[in-house]
């Protein structure tokens, strides 16, 4: 079904009006006559109340895949992908082997290909085995079949001032950046949750917010020194927020991205001593969250990013100190997101699409994507019904882990169909079991 007429969907800026895609591209948008469009090979999608929103894209997925298949797979990972609204997402290199090599950026793209539910774009890693010591071959792998642009040795800090500024200038040749993990590794040894109040109470140790602030400080001088794009992976801390304020103020070509679980939970959480709320970066106070979504909003942060990082149950039910940071976020993003942002009735939609959708296409340089419908374009979309709720029930995730933090919560606003190139990989809220692409 890559010929399709969606009617009278209520698209953000332009208000109701149908939008014919034939062979996966927009043909007409306005109001199209039905005689003259529905002929047999186009399917009509009723979209009476619901918004569409360009394809949701995401910064940072870890999709597990090679190596911890048990925990997610490409093809899991980019069908809870398509399930949350996405059309695009960027995989992290933190995989078993390490994506620091053509081949494996190349075999990582491939299999997204193959599996058909959101485009995956490979970032590759910054230093050879995440270790911190020498450059990957970066050139082999922006050269490579699959163009990458981005590269993180996220999980790890690169924290070498000297192995940052000579990544910087290696990918400044070839307009491409470094997607940072902010974290000042001697500050954060054993950390295990925020430090504050909280982890005094509990005794757990901490994890100070002035670890990601002077990361994030140092690379901006980095940043503006060299010249090259520097973006900051899931920014957690007030402080943080106005360092990159300041830094965009002087024209730094800093981006930066929040995370939903970082705008929603704070360390309150962690009395619970369950570790589905260990995360890296930790969750924080209540008032970092504030700025936070105030940040988002002025667009201070450039965008939401999930930062989905499946594990499988051994990894994650178990102490608190033994378990692997880190949460879902792919099929419950968008939900967080509005809710963070006020709820359905309250949500601006052009800036939801700002964040989630048009400006991480855009650091991405995934031109296809983020893009709203217009003659011509791909059509990779996403229909959202503002009025519906549902409720997280882990076991039906199209994840292959259950570790999301929102079990039982019900949340507002549901994807009622997913478009990649004309072709539903969801409709109805459902998972298309045949993609062909
Ligand atoms: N966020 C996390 O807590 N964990 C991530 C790594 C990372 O994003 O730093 C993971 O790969 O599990
Ligand atoms: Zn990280
Ligand atoms: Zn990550």
């Amino acid at each position: 079904m890559s010929n399709v007429l969606i009617k009278s969907a209520d698209i953000v800026g332009k208000g109701r009006r149908d939008v014919l895609v034939r062979d996966g591209r927009v043909a007409e948008i306005g109001s199209v006559s039905e005689k003259s469009t529905v002929a047999k090979d186009v399917e009509v999608v009723d979209a009476d109340g619901l918004v569409l929103l360009p394809g949701l894209v995401d910064l940072h997925t870890h999709l597990r895949e090679p190596g911890r298949e048990d925990a997610e797979t490409v093809l899991s990972g980019t069908r809870a992908a398509a399930k949350g609204g996405y059309t695009a997402v960027c995989a992290m290199a933190n995989s078993y082997p390490v994506a620091d090599t053509a081949g494996v950026v190349e075999q990582v793209a491939a299999l997204g290909r193959a599996a058909g539910y959101a485009d995956v774009q490979p970032i590759g890693a910054v230093s050879i085995g995440l270790e911190g010591k020498r450059l990957a071959e970066i050139g082999a792998m922006a050269q490579s079949a699959a163009a990458v642009r981005m590269f993180s040795d996220d999980g790890h800090c690169v924290h070498d001032p000297v192995l940052m500024r000579r990544a910087l200038e290696y990918v400044k040749t070839f307009d491409g950046l470094v997607a940072q993990h902010a974290e000042e590794p001697r500050l954060t040894e054993g950390a295990q949750m925020n430090e504050g109040a909280v982890s005094a109470e509990l005794g757990l140790p901490g994890w100070p917010s002035v670890a990601e602030e002077a990361i994030i400080a140092r690379d901006v001088l980095l940043a503006e020194y060299t010249g090259a794009r520097v973006h900051f992976c899931h920014v957690s801390t007030a402080r943080s927020v106005d360092i990159i304020r300041e830094a965009k103020a002087r024209g730094a070509k800093v981006t930066a991205e929040v995370c939903p679980h970082h705008l929603l939970l704070t360390d309150e959480a962690a009395r619970s001593y369950d570790p589905v709320y260990k995360v890296n970066p930790p969750l924080r106070r209540e008032a970092d969250v504030a700025v936070l979504r105030a940040a988002l909003v002025e667009g201070v942060i450039d965008a939401v990013a999930t930062d989905h990082a499946p594990h499988a149950p051994q990894d994650k039910e178990c102490e608190w100190a033994a378990a692997r940071p880190g949460m879902l976020g792919l099929e419950t993003a968008l939900s967080i997101s509005v809710l963070a942002l006020g709820g359905p009735a309250e949500v601006d939609w052009d800036v939801l699409a700002e964040r989630t959708s048009r400006t991480p296409a855009r650091i991405a340089g995934l031109e296809a994507h983020g893009r709203d419908p217009q003659p011509g374009t791909e059509a990779n979309f996403t229909l959202v019904d503002p009025s519906a709720t549902w409720t997280v029930v882990p076991e039906g995730l199209a994840s292959l882990s259950r570790n999301t933090p929102y079990a039982g919560m019900e949340l507002p606003v549901t994807v009622q169909a997913t478009f990649l190139r004309g072709r539903a990989t969801v409709l109805n809220g459902k998972i298309e079991e045949e993609t062909h692409s």
